[in-house]
Order: C-alpha cells, then structure tokens, then sequence
C-alpha cells in the first residue's frame, strides 16, 4: 500500500466509527428507520448512484441511474458500465477509472452515454475507488441542460461577434472608468483609415478622430450621466483629413466586472447629401414658385376640416394678404370672393366636390386694399378612396391676376362696339340694337325714327384748322346729339362726319322737334367762332322701311337731298326722293360703262384776246354722248363722277385725249395754240397726277406751256399745303395755271399770294348782269385790280353779249369767254374755227357758229 492507499483507508475507517458512534445508542427499531432514511436517500438521489467491481461491471446501481440509461435496475447488475459509454467517450471513461484508482481519491470527467434508446446523453461522472480498488462508486449527474445552456450561450456569443464584425455602423466599447478604448469593429477601423491596434487602450478624447464627438474626458462623464446618448450631426476625423458626417449613439453598461460604453457611429454622409440635394432643390423650387407670375397654393382636407399646407409669397401681390394670414386663416380665401361671383365659385367647387371635370375658372376678388381684382384659378384635385366613397383630400392650384387682360379685354370688347373718340356706340352696334328695337317696334306696333347726320363743310373744316380740331368738333356733336335725346335712344357715329339717331316709339311729329333742336342747336368749332350746321336724313319704321339697313338706306337718300338743298336742315324720306337715288344709281353704274365705251367726247371753247380779238387759247369741256339720252352736259354727271370716284379715271383720259388734240393741232399747222383743262380735286391729290401730266407731255411732244391747268378756289382750298407743292410742280414744268370761278369762294389773298398762277378767271354769276348789278361789278372790278398788281392775267367767262364785253374792255379785264363769241364746239369744228384764223372782235359768233352746246 502506498501513502495514498494508507490515507484513504485511515479515512475509511474514521467515517465508519463515526456512523458507528453516532449509532451505537440506537435500538433495532430506529436503526432500520435509520436505515430506511439512507436507502431513500440513495434510491432517490437526483444523481445515478453506481458501484461497479473492479473489472468495471456493475454490481449496483440506484433507480436514477437506472432511469438515466433506460433500463431496468436487474437488467444492468453484471453488465459492464462501459457498454453504456459513448464511443468517442470510452477512453476518457478508462481514464477516469484509471486516475480514481490510482490517485485512491475522488475523480471527475464530462462524457457521453447512451441510454437505452440510443439517446446521447451528457453526463458528469464523479468516480471513488474504494475497497482497496476492487470497487469504483461511480455518481453520474446529467449535465444535458447545462451543455444546452453552455451552446445556446457559445451560439449567441458568436452571433453577437458576427453582428460586431460585420456591422455596417462602427462600433467602439469604451471602459466607462478610464476611457481607454476597449474593441473597436473593423467597419470603424475602416471608417477612420487607421489600424485596430492604434486605438486599443488610448482615451477617446486623445484620438483627433473622435474630437467633435467626445471633445474632453468631462464630455465623456457626461455622457454616462444619460442612460442613452444620441447625436446628430457630428462629424469623425479620419487619417485621410476627411470629416464624415455621423450619427452617434451611445449607451453605458455593465459588462462582466466593469461599466462600458457602447458607442454606435453611423455614416451618415449619403442621407446628409440626399438632404441637401433635398434642400438645395426645395430652394430651387421655392425660388422659382416665388419669382412665377402665379401665386401656388396648397389646401388639405381632412374630415371636414380645411388646412393651409402652402401659399406662395406672390399671394401678397395678388390678394394683399401674406402666406401666415392663410396659414391662420384657412378660410380666408373665401371671404374674399366678389359677391356677384360668390355662387359661381360654389358651383365650381360643388363640380369638384361631385367629381366632375372642371376648368379654370376666372372670377373677381377683393384685395385687401379694397380693389377689386380679376383672376383665374387654376387647380388640380388629390381624391383618395374611403370605403365606397372618393373624398378630396387635397387642392392644389396657381392663381393669376388677369385684371390686366380683363381690362384689356372689356376695352377691346368696347373699342369693337365702340367708336374710340366720341365713345358712342358704333356701326355694328347699332347694327344690332337696332334689330332689338324693331323686333320690340314690330311686337308693340310702335314707330322708330332713324336720323342720318352729316356735318357741313366737315372735310374743309378738318383740312384747313386741322384734324385736332375737326376731332373735338366730333366729339361735341356727340355729346349735343347725346343731350337731345333720351335714354331709350341710341347715338352712334357710323365714322367721319357720319352718325345715326335711333328715336324710339318717335313718329313724323316727334322726330321733326328733335331734328328741329339739333339743327337748332347748332356745332360750335372749339377756338374760333365758327358754328357747323347738319344735314339730317329721316326715314321712320315701319312706312319707310320693316328692316334696318333699308331705313339707313332711305335716311342716307334724305340726308343727300337736305345736303344737296343747301344743308342746314333736314328732310324725311320720300319716294320721290328714293326715284331721284335709283335714278342717280342708274346713271353711276352707266358711267362706269361710259370710259370702256369711248362714250366720252370733249369740246372745246375759245378764249379771246380782248386787246387784239384772236384766240388767246381754248378751254377743255367733257360731253357725254349718252345712248339713251344724247349728249349730256357735264352738270349732270361730273358731280356724280366725283362722289363716286370716277372722276380720276376720266381725268386719266382726258389730259392726253387733249394733248394729242394739240398735237394733231400743230401738225396740221396750227401752232401756239393752247388748251386749259378743268381739274377736279381728288385728282389734283391723286398720286398718279403728276405722272399723267408728264406721260402725256412726253408722249405728244406739246410744249408744256400749250397745256393750261384750271383749278377752282374750292381744289385749291381742300388741301392748301397738299394742292400748293403739286402747283409748283406744274408752274416748274412750264405748265399754265389758272384760277376757275374766281370770287366764288373763300380764298384767303394771303394764299393767293402764294400760288404759283397765270391767270384768274372770274365766274360768269358776276358777268350775268355786269351792267346794273353794283355789287357783281365791284367783285369784277377788284378781280381786275388784283390781278394787275399781282401781275396776273384776268379772264371773265360766260360773256354773253356786247355789252359785257365793252363792259369787260373798259374795265381792262385782258381776256374773255362765252357764247358772245363761240359756244363750245366739237373738234372737227374747233379746228375749222382755229383755220379761219377768225378775229372774235370784228365777228364774235364767228361764221362756225351752229348748233353746239
Ligand atoms: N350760260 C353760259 N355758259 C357759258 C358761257 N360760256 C361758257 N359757258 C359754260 O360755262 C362753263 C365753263 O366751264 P367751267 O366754269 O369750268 O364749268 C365746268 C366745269 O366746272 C365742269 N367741267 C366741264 N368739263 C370738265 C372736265 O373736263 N373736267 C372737269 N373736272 N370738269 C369739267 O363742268 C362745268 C360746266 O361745264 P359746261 O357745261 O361745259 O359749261 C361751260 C361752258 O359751256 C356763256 O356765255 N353763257
């Protein structure tokens, strides 16, 4: 026996004599109590009792060994325990036995039976040699929870190690007392360019990378102070130089025997440059929702309830309110609604409420400084489902101020019923009132009255005192036509010196005390004392026409004949008057005709050199050979002619009509023979005058001053300015020039001064009765005088006998015309008379004279 051995038996045996003395005084009885006690005790263990022989097979086993490996308590006794022991176990199971026999006291090992089901079971095995080594007591204690518990804990370990690993955030365990840096995770290492080991053990603070996120060892106390820290917007140092943006959380706790700190560091560059992206084009649009025309607004709805989630600034301009007035006031939108279009704006929004389509809508509003504005609201509709029903949830829209355009527009719409400068009502105007009123006439069998209204003189007052006058001039007519009727009348002015008077329910005597108060009114000419007089057409519904136009017709016809009639007065449609139109009508359309037919033909009248009684010259006098009528004197058509504007055309053909005839003339030798040709105004103005006269010069090869222009006070008084730069065009030409029906008019002598003329000629009203009209006489004698001392020569026409002619002689007038010595003569007979080289004063109707007009 070794140390060992003698040890563990003196052991034994003070165990045994313990029980033994513990014992001794204990009767049967309570020694089998005693007994029963320990065997319970050994049965019921929660550890497997076994005691095996020295060969290792079981001699006993207790019920929960017995139930440990599954099998009943017989079926074990003599089976070797290692039967029970796993494969991979069986050696340490060996040792085991082994290390409790040779050390001779208590051995452990952890290994792995198998029940009887085949079930591994971990298990402690606690091993006693005894018995001087022929026995082993082997205690086996299931451990399956525990190594559950052991790999449940391993298995959580390393997935808490992966997550620190792997961690996208970087993860830094500070010791809370020190500061010192316990574990960082690879991703921070990554993060901050440095090696793990360059932060392990060093103080938070100490390292730069940290420095905005724990500047100072007091920092991080105070940190630890809160349970749990986050941070915004910090930013980490790295080797690089770069500051990255971060998010920090940190969090104290115990760890094992020490406090911690767990700091969480997030990257939070690209969410941060996302923001500003977000910012920088919220700013954009911001900025461009504020510099638009348009103010934008945003409203929510939610359950009954009205938010303002946005108003531009431009809503200011627009209304005067500022955006917080809308944020406070969400209704404030409406109260500013113009009265007149509040219901239209309800039932728009009722469209909308209802789901239909809608357009802009234009409506007026109330600024906040009181004025009234007109906008168009245009706005798109956010709907969301609930249960069955669409409700809004949203309105978002841009509104524009258009007072602008709407007044543009209402001037527009004004300025096309409107006669911009005496603002009456115009042309198509009346046009369409007018169908009211005989609609309304026709239903209550009442009469209406049309007044055409033409100022006297209009066109000389406009060219001579200029059209600033003749506007004003315009525009006081309207206003007395205005104060002469009433309300249910209407005034328009159909253009120029034109305008209509529509009298309602105004029959033959009515309207006659209206015209009688215009024309008695009379149209005074701003700056001077001159007063215009009308001329009034009057036709009346329904006996002088059932339609409109007719009446203005028949009111044109009337006013022509009031016009004609002198003016100043006014004259109601007849039918006569309407026979006299169509008659003029028919004659204007055969004019047309009369050019294309060579229906025209001229003739001519010798003017007389008083002092030597031979031709001085001729004059030009248009005929027209009618096919109906016969020849026809100018007076019946040439008036026509000119208002109808054919008189140019005409012109155009009688200037080389006349200059070839001189032509002819002097080939067949006649020289110095010279003709005068009347010319009408709008053909003095016309653009292609000038170049007639020259064409015709050029084209005949006559001497300029063969050619004699007359032109009467009224031509010459039309367009002074005008008139006067095409006189010095012909006088510059070489062209003769004369002055027709001199003394008629109203020729100032200043301007007289001023033309460039030869010649005046006085009309033959003054000649008629020369010798017992004193007053015709002195008109002739100063005509005379005027034209010596201006160096002009004097013509008197329409001398008709002897003794105007001595008359004329002994007054010194140098030349004459009139049927005393030739009525104008068709060519053939000019030219015998121009051969007869006849002297007018010794023969005055010369032997020619015949039948001529
Ligand atoms: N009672 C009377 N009458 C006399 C006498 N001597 C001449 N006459 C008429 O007096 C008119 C003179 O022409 P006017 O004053 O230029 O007046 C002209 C002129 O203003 C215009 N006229 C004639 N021919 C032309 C023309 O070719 N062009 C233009 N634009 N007007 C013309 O028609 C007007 C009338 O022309 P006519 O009928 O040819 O009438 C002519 C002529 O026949 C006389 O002793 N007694």
């Amino acid at each position: 026996m070794n140390d060992a051995d003698s040890k563990n038996a003196v052991n034994r045996s003070r165990d045994r004599n313990a029980f033994d003395s513990d014992n001794a005084n204990l009767s049967t009885e309570e020694l089998v109590r005693e007994l029963q006690v320990y065997t319970d005790l050994y049965e019921f263990s929660p550890v497997g009792l076994f005691t095996l022989d020295d060969a290792g097979n079981i001699r006993s086993v207790n019920n929960t060994g017995a139930s440990l490996l599954g099998r009943a308590r017989p079926e074990l006794v003599g089976v070797p325990f290692e039967q029970a022991v796993a494969e991979p176990s069986k050696g340490d199971f060996s040792v085991l036995l082994n290390d409790a026999r040779t050390s001779q006291s208590k051995s452990a090992c952890e290994l792995t039976l198998i029940s009887d089901s085949s079930r591994q079971l971990p298990v402690r095995i606690d091993a006693l040699c005894c018995k001087e080594g022929t026995e082993y007591r082997l205690s086996v204690l299931d451990i399956t929870k525990r190594k559950q518990s052991e790999l449940a804990l391993q298995r959580s370990e390393a997935r808490y190690r992966r997550l620190f690993e792997t961690a996208k955030d970087g993860i830094m365990i500070v010791e809370a007392d020190s500061g010192a840096i316990a574990e960082v995770n690879p991703f921070l290492v990554d993060i901050l360019g440095c090696k793990r080991e360059a932060l392990l053990g060093k103080t938070v603070w100490e390292l730069g990378f940290f420095a905005r996120i724990v500047p100072g060892a007091s920092d991080f106390k105070a940190m630890q102070q809160k349970e749990y820290f986050h941070g915004d917007d910090l930013l980490l140092a790295t080797v690089g130089g770069r500051d990255i943006p971060v998010e920090v959380v940190s969090n104290c706790y115990q760890s094992e025997q020490s406090s911690v700190v767990q700091f969480n560091i997030r990257d939070i560059s690209i969410r941060k440059n996302a923001e500003q992206a977000l910012l920088t084009s919220e700013e954009q649009c911001r900025t461009i929702v504020s510099n638009i025309n348009e103010y934008v607004y945003s409203v929510r709805f939610e359950e009954g309830d009205i938010t303002s989630v946005y108003h531009s600034p431009k809503c200011f301009d627009i209304t005067g309110y500022t955006p917080d007035e809308y944020y406070r006031d969400p209704l404030l939108w409406f109260t500013m609604i113009h009265e007149e279009d509040r219901n239209l704006v309800v039932e728009f929004l009722n469209g909308i409420f209802a789901g239909l389509d809608h357009e802009p809508i234009r409506h007026r509003i109330i600024h906040k400084d009181g004025s009234v504005r007109w906008i168009v609201n245009n706005c798109a509709v956010q709907r969301q489902r609930r249960g069955d029903r669409l409700s809004i949830t949203r309105l978002d829209g841009f509104i524009l101020d258009i007072t602008d355009i709407k007044r543009a527009e209402e001037n527009i719409f004004f300025l096309a019923h409107h006669d911009p400068l005496t603002k009456l009502p115009n042309r198509s105007t009346l046009y369409e009132r007018m169908e009211q009123v005989i609609c309304a006439a026709q239903k209550s069998s009442r009469n209406v009255a049309l007044l055409f209204l033409d100022i006297d003189g209009f066109k000389q007052i406009n060219d001579s005192m200029g059209h600033d006058v003749g506007d004003r001039l315009l525009q006081s007519v309207a206003k007395r036509l205005s104060d002469c009727t009433r309300s249910c009348d209407v005034v328009s002015r159909l253009g120029g010196d034109e305008f209509v008077v529509m009298l309602w329910d105004c029959g033959e005597t009515e309207t006659t005390v209206v015209a009688e108060k215009v024309i008695n009114a009379g149209f005074p000419v701003l700056g001077s004392n001159v007063t215009v007089t009308p001329s009034i057409g009057i036709s009346v519904f329904p006996d002088d026409g059932r339609d409109y136009l007719t009446l203005l017709k028949h009111a044109d016809i009337a006013m022509y004949h009031a016009k004609k009639s002198g003016g100043n007065n006014f004259q109601f449609f007849t039918h006569r008057l309407n026979e006299i139109a169509h008659e003029r009508f028919v004659l204007e359309a055969e004019l047309r005709r009369a050019l294309d037919r060579e229906e025209f033909v001229l003739y001519y009248q010798p003017k007389v050199d008083l002092s030597t009684g031979r031709f001085s010259g001729m004059e030009a006098l248009i005929r027209w050979q009618h096919p109906a009528h016969g020849l026809m004197l100018p007076e019946s058509f040439i008036r026509i002619a000119e208002e109808s504007g054919l008189l140019t055309q005409i012109s155009k053909w009688i200037i080389p009509t006349v200059c070839r005839q001189i032509q002819q003339w002097q080939q067949q030798g006649i020289n110095s023979v010279s003709a005068a040709v009347n010319l009408s105004a709008s053909f003095f103005q016309h653009p292609d005058f000038e170049e007639t006269i020259e064409d015709s010069l050029l084209q005949t090869g006559i001497a300029p001053e063969c050619l004699e222009l007359e032109l009467t006070e009224a031509t010459i008084m039309s367009d002074p300015q005008r008139v006067l730069g095409s006189m010095a065009a012909m006088k510059a030409l070489g062209l003769q020039l004369s002055i027709d029906d001199f003394g008629t008019g109203y020729s100032s002598l200043s301007y007289l001064k001023k033309l460039p003329v030869d010649k005046l000629k006085i009309d033959q009203s003054f000649i008629h009765n020369i010798a017992r009209d004193a007053d015709n006489a002195a008109v002739v004698r100063a005509v005379i005088s005027i034209g010596r001392s201006m160096q002009l020569r004097v013509i008197a026409e329409g001398v008709e006998n002897a003794s105007q002619l001595a008359w004329l002689q002994a007054e010194g007038s140098e030349e004459a015309q009139g049927y005393y010595f030739s009525r104008p003569l068709p060519v053939a007979k000019m030219t015998a008379l121009l051969k007869q080289r006849a002297n007018f004063l010794h023969n005055p109707r010369g032997k020619t004279q015949s039948k001529t007009l």
